[in-house]
């Protein structure tokens, strides 16, 4: 199979406010993620974030190296980040092989050479959701667990945004250069994520959407918070948010995404939140 390759220009709030429902999707809606036996990759010009995902079914997948990137090797000054959303995954970096199962994650160094990408079983695939920033330092690849997360309680069933926010790839777990990412789960009876919504001028953001139940969908927001846009978006695909773009987003039901973000500073709480009357 061959693998797919996207390269997506960075645009501003103004052109953003004159974009039809098709013109908005094509900026920031990733939705071929998945597909079996193929890496697919999307590189933002935002801060040169790239979101993807391998599924390995019945072939050892490695991770490519776009000619965009121009470098000897896909992490030759990049790191990565993953998180298996699918069956058990085998990830071999320069030899050595890691295991993920469901909702685990794995972060790659700067300056690893050798990725590749298997699953346990074919008829039950790994699906590795896949975030990369540029990086300046070659920190450890390590797996992060749940057991090793950090992980925040937010909102109430009442106000419809009671949620688990998994810290798994942050620097209170890990040393990253400018990577975070983690996994957020909402509770059954909550679909708001990210409410109230909030921007970060330092750091552009991706979200994933994924156990989204059959015939649901999550309705992301986007844009400055006085003048929003929305993107219907359905189980495993993803949406790119520049730095000054709201990420939120409410549900049919309840659902779980993934949060990856790069910039600036690694300082998560470093948002600036906008009260939900003023929303536009
Ligand atoms: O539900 C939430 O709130 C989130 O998960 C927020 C993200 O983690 C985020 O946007 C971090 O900047
Ligand atoms: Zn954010």
């Amino acid at each position: 199979m061959e693998n797919r390759f996207e390269s997506r220009y960075a645009v501003s709030p103004v052109e953003t406010k004159g974009m039809d429902t098709a013109t908005l999707r094509s900026n920031f809606l990733i939705s071929s993620v998945f597909e079996a036996d193929q890496v697919n990759l999307t590189l933002s010009h935002f801060d040169r974030y790239i979101v993807g995902g391998a599924m390995p079914v019945n072939e050892k997948l490695s991770l490519p190296n776009p000619d965009d990137l121009k470098a000897p090797y896909f992490l030759h000054r990049r790191e990565i980040g993953m998180i298996n959303v699918g069956g058990d995954a085998i990830i071999s970096v320069d030899g050595e092989k890691y295991h993920l199962a469901y909702k685990e994650a794995l972060y790659i160094g700067k300056e690893s050479e050798e990725v590749y990408f298997e699953s346990a079983e074919p008829e039950n695939p790994a699906k590795l959701y896949i975030n990369s920033a540029p990086a300046h330092h070659k920190y450890p690849t390590k797996k992060v667990t749940k057991a090793d997360a950090d992980i925040v309680e937010l909102g109430a069933l009442e106000t419809a945004n009671h949620r688990v926010i998994n810290k798994l790839i942050v620097n209170s777990v890990i040393e990253t250069c400018q990577l975070q990412m983690g996994m957020t789960e909402l509770k059954a009876g909550s679909v708001w994520n990210t409410m109230p919504a909030h921007t970060h001028d330092r750091r552009m953001e991706a979200y994933f959407y994924f156990e989204v139940p059959e015939k649901q969908s999550v309705c992301h927001f986007m844009g400055q918070p006085q003048e929003s846009r929305h993107i219907w978006m359905q189980n495993e695909e993803a949406v790119i948010s520049p730095n000054w773009s709201i990420h939120s987003g409410a549900g049919t039901s309840n659902y779980t995404f993934i949060w990856g973000m790069a910039g600036e500073n690694l300082d998560y709480g470093d948002m600036d939140h906008c009260a939900i009357n003023d929303l536009k």
